[in-house]
């Protein structure tokens, strides 16, 4: 019934007060009141509906987007939101929060504005970010080519330096230099970063970043030597598909030699390359500070999926009355609490792991303006293990969500099937999530290696400096409740990781090519960077669901033995009982309205079966009895059957 909460009788049971750990979840009082601000106006606002892009066609699908993007921006500018979240917010999470599907301000403001400002000299950004900003310019962050995305040193455009004219010639020598994936490039950019090898004088420098305008800012058109244009429908329905990923090629294409980015490396007038005594990754930054961003948008992500699958089994109850009583909660099923919960507990550790990761990418570029190029390698390693390891348990986790809704799940209005379809590539865009593993291990190897040289490991490698005793050490876990202790759980943790990352440097050793052994044992050194990174992210809840599922690791490597992994799961299971009345209001402290979870499954009040009945009747195939088509095609087969029965 309308303005019945259906799901007090849960709201009632929770043994926490849910408004301070929604001011937890959204990271401060004034971010909660802010984001609740802009969540509720988004909610009123008919521009921002979300139930109908299931049934537009691409174009109209992305002609709304453009809408929705526009009036997002003049609301922004209108209640004075520039500028309001913390100095490290851009303008994109704003948008995003108004507009909640891709669009090209994502990567306008969360790679273009970032390239420049990490990439670009003073005099470069005080030209063109203004111009950003003020979105007189439309950018998009043009890297991935048609025969090379996770090899960036592989590209094959070329920026060769024309002295006599003072400008670098861009041009794509091959089909597979033609630029492809680029959000925000096909249809709408009207600039881009462009990472393309640098060539003087006959010499390839590598990559480089270089401004290129794509299109007339008068007529929109494509400049001379630039085709380009949309790569083509994407997974999904509506999906990724507002988003205009591009193809992109040049023919010659001449730009002004102050259009490289030059804070990392310059040429001069003369043409000569001056590489300033940094390291050259650095033009790598803008991946590195996205992918520290898609571990927050993990979290975020993850947590919808479970918002609605937590509240969807406290309303659905299937089996197990007596006597003409209630069936059972299917959340009161231990073995859907075994599948739910602990994507309960990892949302919350990816948001937790995320703050950390902020910090550490704050902290890393706060160094790097003092060239203190310390901890670079570690921010490099916990980026690309982290954003690998929350992409992957998310896609992972919201698919799970959808099982755990039986057939609803499958329905769109359940929001579930789209939130998979938008979120999935998240495993492989900003780094294929195998490839980024590879960074890590490559750095654990490194760590290990120079151990014996009195190398002290520091930051998220520092438990390697106690290698000796994590070598020797087997949990002396004697009862379930012992794996409560957090010291416990994270001393196997560290042995596990450790163990696994000495294993494979003790294998590696017996190669004469240390790169050949690298291939040879890469799947052994993915998961070992899987383990050092779950080391990371270790919470309670999180750790024994994760030693859990991994407790062929643990057993393997001697960190326990059987009878202590049966005593984690009994732990599991009892923490399972402590969560449970505590669920509903778990994922009410997310504060998700109910427009942007875009669930029927997932309501507020839990009022599923009337609005899933008065749901289905909206689809277009019920706007007729008789469907099209039927008369023309089904109906003289089914006469003609009955014709040739009769004879
Ligand atoms: C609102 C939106 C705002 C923000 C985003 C918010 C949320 C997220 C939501 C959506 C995201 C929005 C849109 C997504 C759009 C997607 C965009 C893209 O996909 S852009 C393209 C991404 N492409 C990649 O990630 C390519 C992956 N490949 C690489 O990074 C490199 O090729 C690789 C690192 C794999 C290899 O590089 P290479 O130069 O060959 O180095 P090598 O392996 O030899 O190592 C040499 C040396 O360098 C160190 N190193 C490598 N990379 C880095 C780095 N980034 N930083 C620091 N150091 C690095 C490496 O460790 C090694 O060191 P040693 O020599 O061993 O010491
Ligand atoms: C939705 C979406 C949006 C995107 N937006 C942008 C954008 O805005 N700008 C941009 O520049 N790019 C963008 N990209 C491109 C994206 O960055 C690349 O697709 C990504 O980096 C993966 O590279 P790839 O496609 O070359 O994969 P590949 O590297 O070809 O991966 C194919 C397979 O090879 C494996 N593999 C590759 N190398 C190794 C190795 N050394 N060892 C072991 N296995 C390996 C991978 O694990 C994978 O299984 C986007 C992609 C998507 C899907």
């Amino acid at each position: 019934m309308e303005g019945v909460d259906h799901l007090a009788f849960e709201r009632n049971k929770a043994q926490f007060d849910v408004d301070e750990m929604k001011i937890v979840w959204a990271g401060s009082r004034e971010d909660f009141e802010l984001s609740d601000r802009i969540s509720r106006l988004v909610a009123s606002d008919p521009v921002f509906r979300k139930d109908d892009r299931a049934a537009l066609g691409r174009k109209e699908l992305f002609k709304n987007t453009l809408r929705k993007a526009a009036h997002a921006w003049k609301r922004v500018i209108e209640l004075r939101l520039s500028g309001e979240f913390s100095a490290l917010e851009p303008e994109a999470y704003k948008l995003r929060a108004f507009v909640d599907q891709p669009a090209f301000t994502d990567l306008h403001w969360g790679m273009f504005v970032p390239a420049i400002q990490g990439q670009g000299t003073d005099e470069q950004q005080q030209k063109w970010l203004p111009l950003a900003y003020r979105m007189q310019i439309i950018g998009c962050y043009a890297q991935t080519e048609l025969g090379h995305g996770s090899n960036v040193q592989g590209l094959e455009t070329t920026a060769t330096f024309d002295p006599k004219t003072d400008e670098f010639v861009i041009h794509s020598p091959t089909l597979t230099s033609s630029k492809w994936w680029p959000g925000g490039l096909g249809k709408v950019s009207t600039h881009a970063v462009v990472y393309a090898r640098l060539i003087i004088d006959g010499q390839d420098y590598g990559v480089h970043g270089f401004i290129v305008q794509l299109r007339s800012l008068d007529d929109h058109l494509p400049l001379p030597g630039i085709t380009i244009g949309d790569i083509g429908m994407k997974f999904g329905n509506a999906a990724y598909n507002t988003m205009d990923n591009g193809v992109l090629t040049f023919d010659h294409v001449r730009i002004p030699r102050n259009q490289m980015l030059m804070r990392v490396s310059q040429v001069t007038r003369e043409g000569k390359y001056v590489h300033s005594n940094v390291p050259r990754q650095l033009v790598y930054g803008t991946m590195v500070y996205v992918r520290q961003k898609i571990v927050a948008d993990a979290s975020v992500a993850l947590s919808r999926a479970v918002c609605i699958a937590t509240r969807y089994s406290a309303v659905r109850r299937q089996f197990g009355s007596h006597n003409g009583g209630l069936e059972t909660q299917v959340i009161d099923y231990k073995t859907q609490q075994s599948r739910l919960f602990p994507l309960l507990a990892s949302a919350y550790a990816f948001r937790f792991v995320g703050e950390w990761l902020l910090w550490l990418y704050t902290d890393v570029t706060e160094r790097l303006k003092a060239k203190d190029f310390s901890t670079l390698p570690e921010a490099h390693a916990c980026t690309a293990g982290l954003k690998s390891l929350t992409t992957t348990a998310t896609a992972d986790g919201i698919e799970e969500c959808r099982k755990l809704c039986g057939g609803h799940g499958y329905l769109c209005s359940s929001g579930l099937p789209e939130l998979f379809a938008v979120y999935v590539p998240a495993c492989t865009y900003e780094g294929d999530n195998i490839v980024l593993l590879l960074q890590v291990a490559r750095h654990l190897v490194k760590t290990v290696s120079q151990l014996s040289t009195g190398n002290k490991p520091v930051g998220t490698t520092a438990y390697m400096a106690r290698l000796e005793q994590l070598l020797q050490y087997h949990s002396d876990v004697k009862k379930a409740e012992d794996w409560l202790k957090p010291n416990v759980v994270l001393e196997a943790f560290e042995a596990r990781a450790a163990r696994m990352c000495v294993a494979c440097a003790q294998n590696l050793s017996k190669f004469s090519n240390p790169e050949e052994g690298f291939q040879e044992l890469a799947a052994d050194l993915v998961e070992a960077a899987v383990a050092h990174c779950q080391l990371i992210v270790v919470s309670n809840v999180y750790a024994l669901s994760l030693l859990h599922k991994h407790l062929g690791d643990f057993i393997s490597t001697g960190c326990i033995d059987p009878k202590q992994g049966s005593l984690a799961n009994e732990q599991l299971r009892n923490l399972y009982s402590q969560v449970r009345p505590n669920a509903v209001a778990l994922v009410d402290a997310y504060n998700y309205t109910d427009h942007y979870l875009g669930s029927i499954l997932g309501r507020y009040d839990g009022n599923v079966y009337p609005k899933l009945y008065e749901e289905a009747w909206k689809d277009p195939l019920n706007d007729s009895i008789v469907p099209d088509g039927f008369k023309e095609y089904i109906q003289p087969l089914l006469k003609q059957q009955l014709r040739n029965a009769r004879l």
